[in-house]
């Protein structure tokens, strides 16, 4: 798992420390050098002759980026400074110009900035040290008018990445370590400058990373979209830090959910494994239901009830033999993929799953006397997000893109629209949950959990995953991990948010696994579930 603190708990975690003289800054620097010379002699046989930049800004963030640039010049690399603010740190100054590095006072001639952005697009290695925590909105003055610069010299916001990782290292929405030929190798130090570093937003200028070097823990910003998109490879270095309090975003790996993935023993039947009840799919969208129904199958229900109309029920059947109409008991209600998401009740398209759809949530709430079968969760999807009463319970997961999540909350007063949701996708995912009282999945390149405690941000999925069918492929995965622990989601209200993060990486491993680099069809994601499940459970 990598957990994420806000800037205002990483303070409180240096305070004590700094009080008591730990060397943060030394130890910060040193094991940013050390990666950095690691990259460079990773990227060109020799590190002395080697070009590095540094941006510079006012805060410590500088003040790391010069000090660690002293050391690179001591082993040789030409290093050049350049400062964006009129005073910078003095030690940190003083220790580069000790080793021989240049500096440039760019914050003294701002109009310069194009010919400082041409000399720093030359070099080898950039090191982004404008802003770290301390970072309030977007990138102002001298340090602005550079980054616009630099992306318009050398295209560096669109670097081209790979998914490659190493153990010690953030696997990240852009993945990889290659930076294109003929442009620098760009670290951000910390952070890359002017991301939202609580939540994740791009408010401004951001020079993109290859490799982001953050000290202590993570931060939010660099796991949440959209920002998790420039971090490059998040490396984590260990300064000592030990934040006090539960992170504010975290997400799962492919070990934490192997040790909860709830293997079957000799005591278990269908029944003890979770039924998933499933409401969707209509005359019109009957794929849908076909591809919920087989990524549940795929991911070990123990069996899944179909309720929809009569020709839907018999092309599931074709598909799925293992798929059950008769009703009964359902530990898990998927409701809304391949359903109308129009509000009308008398929609002919909507081929009664409406009102299936509205019985089958008032079980999972609870709300039905004498109903032996909820409180029970659920899955609300596409067409299912309208039927939602005014609250909802946390065991309601909902699943809704972008746009699915602007439209549930103009419903409810809000004035949003997709294009904001993409923006800030962790700020719009809890209000929905503060909205509506149930989890909120919200789907994307980085998909957004908000529940009751913190958020989870999940980067597994090959773009190649955003294609017709994924999103119902998806709730039938879901569908089958909350019925697998239905009793223990519904007592308590946090595991309906870890279980989708989860649900979310087995999800994006297993399109990465249906066809390595390559496109992929919902259909071959759900099937691909069983392999990608018998390999996390290798990792056990
Ligand atoms: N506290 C410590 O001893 C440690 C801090 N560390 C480093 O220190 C950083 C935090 O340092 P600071 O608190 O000095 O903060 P920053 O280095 O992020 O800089 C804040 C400064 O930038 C200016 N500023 C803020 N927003 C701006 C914007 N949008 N545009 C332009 N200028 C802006 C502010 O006026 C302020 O002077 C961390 O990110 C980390 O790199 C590390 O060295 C570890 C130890
Ligand atoms: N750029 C992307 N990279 C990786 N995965 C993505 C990307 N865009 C969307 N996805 C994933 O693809 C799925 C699409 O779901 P959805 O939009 O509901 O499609 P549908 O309704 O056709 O099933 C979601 O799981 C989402 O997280
Ligand atoms: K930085």
């Amino acid at each position: 798992m990598i957990s994420a603190w806000s800037a205002d708990d990483v303070r409180a975690a240096e305070e004590p420390l700094l009080a008591a003289g730990a060397p943060l800054m030394a130890r910060a620097s040193f094991a940013l050098a050390t990666q950095v010379l690691a990259d460079l002699r990773a990227r060109r046989r020799h590190v002395r002759g080697a070009r590095a930049a540094l941006l510079v800004g006012a805060g410590n963030n500088g003040g790391d980026t010069l000090h660690a640039g002293a050391v690179l010049a001591r082993r040789g690399v030409a290093v050049t400074a350049v400062l964006t603010a009129e005073r910078v740190h003095g030690e940190g100054l003083a220790a580069l110009r000790g080793a021989g590095g240049r500096v440039v006072e760019l914050a003294a001639a701002p109009d310069r900035a194009p010919a400082v952005a041409a000399e720093v697009s030359a070099a080898d290695v950039v090191l982004d040290g404008l802003l770290g925590i301390g970072a309030r909105g977007a990138l102002r003055g001298p340090a602005a008018d550079l980054v616009t610069e630099l992306t318009a010299v050398v295209g560096m916001e669109s670097a081209e990445h790979d998914r490659s990782g190493s153990a010690d290292s953030i696997p990240t929405a852009a993945g990889g370590v290659t930076a294109g030929a003929g442009r620098p190798w760009v670290v951000a130090v910390d952070l890359p400058s002017g991301i939202g570093v609580d939540d994740g937003t791009l408010p401004g200028p951001v020079l993109a990373a290859d490799r982001t070097v953050t000290f202590g823990v993570a931060k939010p910003g660099l796991l949440l979209p959209p920002a998790a998109r420039v971090v490059g490879e998040v490396t984590v270095v260990d300064i000592g830090l030990e934040p006090v309090g539960p992170p504010a975003v975290r997400r799962l790996e492919a070990a934490d959910v192997a040790v909860s993935w709830p293997v079957p023993g000799p005591s278990d039947h269908k029944y003890t494994r979770g039924l998933v009840g499933l409401v969707a799919g209509t005359a019109t969208y009957p794929g849908a239901a076909v591809l919920a129904a087989s990524a549940a199958v795929r991911t070990g229900t123990g069996m899944v009830r179909y309720r929809g109309s009569e020709p839907v029920a018999r092309t599931v059947l074709a598909a799925r033999p293992e798929v059950v109409t008769a009703t009964g008991r359902v530990q898990a209600w998927v409701v809304g993929p391949g359903v109308p998401t129009t509000r009308d009740r008398d929609d002919p398209a909507d081929d009664g799953q409406h009102d299936r759809g509205r019985g089958a949530l008032a079980v999972a709430r609870g709300d039905l006397p004498g109903m032996p079968y909820g409180p029970v969760p659920a899955v609300v999807d596409a067409g299912g997000l309208p039927l939602l009463g005014e609250t909802s319970p946390p065991w309601f997961v909902l699943t809704p893109h972008a746009g699915e999540l602007a439209g549930l909350l103009r419903s409810r007063g809000e004035d949003v629209h997709r294009d904001d949701v993409e923006a800030a996708p962790l700020r719009w995912a809890r209000r929905a949950h503060e909205l509506t009282g149930a989890t909120v999945l919200l789907k994307g390149g980085v998909t957004v959990v908000a529940g009751t405690e913190g958020a989870w941000a999940q980067a597994d999925a090959p773009g190649w995953l955003a294609t017709a069918g994924a999103g119902d492929v998806l709730a039938g995965i879901l569908g089958t991990m909350l019925a697998a622990r239905a009793t223990d989601v519904v007592e308590r209200p946090a595991l309906a948010a870890e279980v989708a993060a989860a649900a979310a990486l087995v999800h994006g491993s297993a399109a990465e696994r249906a066809n390595p680099g390559g496109p992929v069809a919902a259909l071959d994601v759900a099937e691909a579930v069983p392999g990608t499940v018998s390999t996390l459970l290798g990792l056990r």
